[in-house]
């Protein structure tokens, strides 16, 4: 265990799998409290009770981040159990990817609500809280995708462009307070997101990394906890990229 969180509230929004578990795990081995998020309640219960067997807090609470009422209770039951919110992690992701001609409107509004809505609720709710406090760190995760095209993600590569444009802006706007908003960037990360990927679609995408090979992971964790600490109290508005000198 470390302390690089102690005395830290964490929410991390889609916390019961892939990178924002490994976040959440991570966050509660550096001493933050750590609010797990995300719409499946067994997944989420399960975590919560083998961070609290490896002597970390943590608590549950069933989110669906594109839906308003959802993100108002998230923040509305960390305050409720833990007093404050310091640090909000923005992590839900995703989007079906196929060729353009095919997306409908239903696509658009999905993977935009998805990507970009969800982290407009989080910030728009933690924000009062923040500025309160007088302090504050927003990480909000993009995409290599932004600097990236390869195939069947443009909806998804516009959605997270518009995430880092957000960070950005709020980071000019409430920097202020002392509130930071960071993005970090993942490539090609070894999580369920790419399911529905080919075998020749993912071979090429690793192939085309210099460093030949997918993130753990733990690889975005540790990017998305520095950016969280009061290690980088001097970072905002900045994107930190992991992705194994992809994209350069
Ligand atoms: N894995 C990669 O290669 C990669 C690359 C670039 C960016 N990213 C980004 O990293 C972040 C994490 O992705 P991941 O790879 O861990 O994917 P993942 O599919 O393993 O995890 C995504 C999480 O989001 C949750 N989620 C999806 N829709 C939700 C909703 N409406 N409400 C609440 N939770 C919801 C899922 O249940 C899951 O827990 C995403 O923002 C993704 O876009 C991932």
């Amino acid at each position: 265990m470390g302390n690089r969180l102690e005395n830290k509230v964490a929410i991390v929004a889609a916390s019961t799998r892939g990178i924002g578990r490994a976040t959440a795990e991570l966050f509660a081995k550096e001493g933050a409290k750590v609010v797990v998020s995300g719409r499946n309640e067994e997944l989420g219960v399960k975590l919560v009770e083998s961070i609290k067997a490896d002597g970390g807090e943590a608590m549950f609470v069933r989110t669906d981040v594109t839906v308003p009422e959802d993100m108002e209770n998230l923040v509305a039951k960390t305050v409720e159990q833990y007093g404050t919110i310091d640090i909000l992690v923005n992590n839900a992701g995703g989007g079906n990817s196929q060729n353009f001609v095919d997306y409908t409107v239903k696509d658009w509004n999905d993977i935009n609500d998805l990507n970009g809505l969800s982290v407009f609720l989080g910030v728009k709710n933690v924000l009062p809280i923040m500025m309160k406090n007088g302090s504050g760190s927003i990480v909000n995760v993009t995409s290599t995708c932004v600097h990236k095209a390869t195939w069947g993600s443009t909806i998804y590569a516009y959605a997270k462009a518009g995430v880092i444009a957000m960070t950005k802006f709020l980071a000019t706007e409430f920097a202020e307070y002392g509130i930071r908003v960071n993005c970090v960037s993942p490539g090609v990360v070894n999580t369920d997101i790419h399911k529905e990927y080919s075998a020749e679609i993912l071979n090429a995408m690793i192939e085309d990394i210099p460093m030949k090979r997918m993130g753990e992971p733990i690889e975005l964790a540790y990017p998305i906890l520095f950016m969280a600490s009061d290690e980088a109290s001097y970072c905002s508005g900045r994107v930190l990229d992991a992705n194994g000198a992809w994209a350069l």
